[in-house]
């Protein structure tokens, strides 16, 4: 009998973000990123593009009742065949015993996967390799349910050498892997933000909040990776910058680890197919599930009316 549909779902969007990430690392060795402005501060790179392309042709191929929503908009005439692969990751698929109940009989049509084929994409011309990831993110009706953050730069100050990239997977209910949960140092209280939208609304929250540490980074899969690893007790961002494919795998990987990630009053967020792109309420996540209540009480009154999620 073959796996649940959730666990080839992840296996295959494993593969396919590994595949992805090569590349997006081959572009960067030919030094040209072709690089597009598709409006003020928001680059997309031939890296971008063809990483899109190869994530989403190959999940077409392999789950055509699936919806599919990708942050570049397209044309998939042109998909080289050499990036369509039909792989599934053997080591996701040894999980098929554990699979929580509420995931063993899901359908295809409640199904959406939000793709972010490179996330940080501003950071990724400037250089700064490891805020740069590729999100798979799986929606069950409104719900995260599962999600993969592939670092591709993952290593790379350890020298040429270095084997790059991991992959980092979690599933709501059964748990996430790939990397190694430290918890957070106890007696501070670290603040991952964006490094480069700033504002007054986005300062005022942060201070509210009283950290002893601020980490501007970039990209919403990098700010995640420092929650799960316990570099950072919370990420917040009160703007509504982020789009569902920036959150839905993270938080869906966060959520399996025991984090929690919602607007600034403290909404989850919907990921089914006809839903608003933009996340209206601003990004409030914690790398405790426990920490979060304090947090939402520290948010100032007028950025949580300003951002009611629409
Ligand atoms: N309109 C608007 N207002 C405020 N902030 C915005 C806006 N659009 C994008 N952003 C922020 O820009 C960062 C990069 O956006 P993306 O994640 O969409 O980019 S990408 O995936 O790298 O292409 C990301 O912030 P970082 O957290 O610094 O990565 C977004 O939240
Ligand atoms: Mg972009
Ligand atoms: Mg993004
Ligand atoms: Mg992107």
């Amino acid at each position: 009998m073959s796996e649940p549909l959730i666990l080839r779902l992840v296996a295959s969007s494993v593969s396919v973000a590994n595949m992805a990430g090569r590349i997006i690392r081959d572009i960067l060795k030919t030094g040209d990123l072709g690089i597009v402005e598709k409006g003020l501060n928001d680059l997309q790179t031939e890296a971008d593009r063809n990483a899109q392309k190869c994530i989403v042709s190959s999940l077409m191929k392999a789950f055509p009742d699936v919806a599919i929503i990708g942050e570049e908009t397209l044309d998939y005439s042109d998909v080289n065949p050499d990036w369509i692969t039909m792989d599934q990751d053997a080591d996701v698929l040894k999980h098929a015993g554990s699979i929580p109940d509420d995931l063993k009989n899901i359908s295809a049509k409640d199904i959406c996967i939000w793709v972010d084929p490179l996330d940080g994409t501003a950071e990724f011309t400037q250089g700064l390799l490891d805020h740069v990831t590729v999100l798979i993110g799986i929606a069950v009706k409104e719900k995260a349910v599962a999600g993969v953050i592939y670092q591709p730069y993952y290593n790379y100050q350890n020298g040429p050498q270095a084997e790059l990239g991991r992959t980092i997977w979690g599933i709501v209910g059964l748990g996430a892997f790939g990397f190694e949960q430290v918890k957070p140092p106890a007696k501070e209280r670290i603040i991952t933000t964006t490094r480069s939208h700033m504002d007054g609304a986005v300062k005022g929250a942060i201070d509210a909040c009283q950290p002893t540490k601020i980490l501007r980074v970039g990209g919403a899969g990098h700010k995640v990776l420092l929650l799960i690893e316990g570099k950072a007790h919370a990420y917040l961002f009160a703007s509504p910058g982020c789009k569902k494919w920036d959150t839905c795998a993270p938080e869906a990987v966060l959520h399996a680890m025991g984090g929690k990630l919602t607007d600034v009053n403290g909404n989850f967020y919907q990921y089914h197919s006809g839903v608003k792109l933009r996340n209206d309420g601003g990004t409030l996540a914690t790398c405790l599930f426990e920490d979060h209540p304090w947090y939402l009480s520290k948010m100032p009154e007028a950025i949580r009316c300003t951002l009611k999620s629409k």
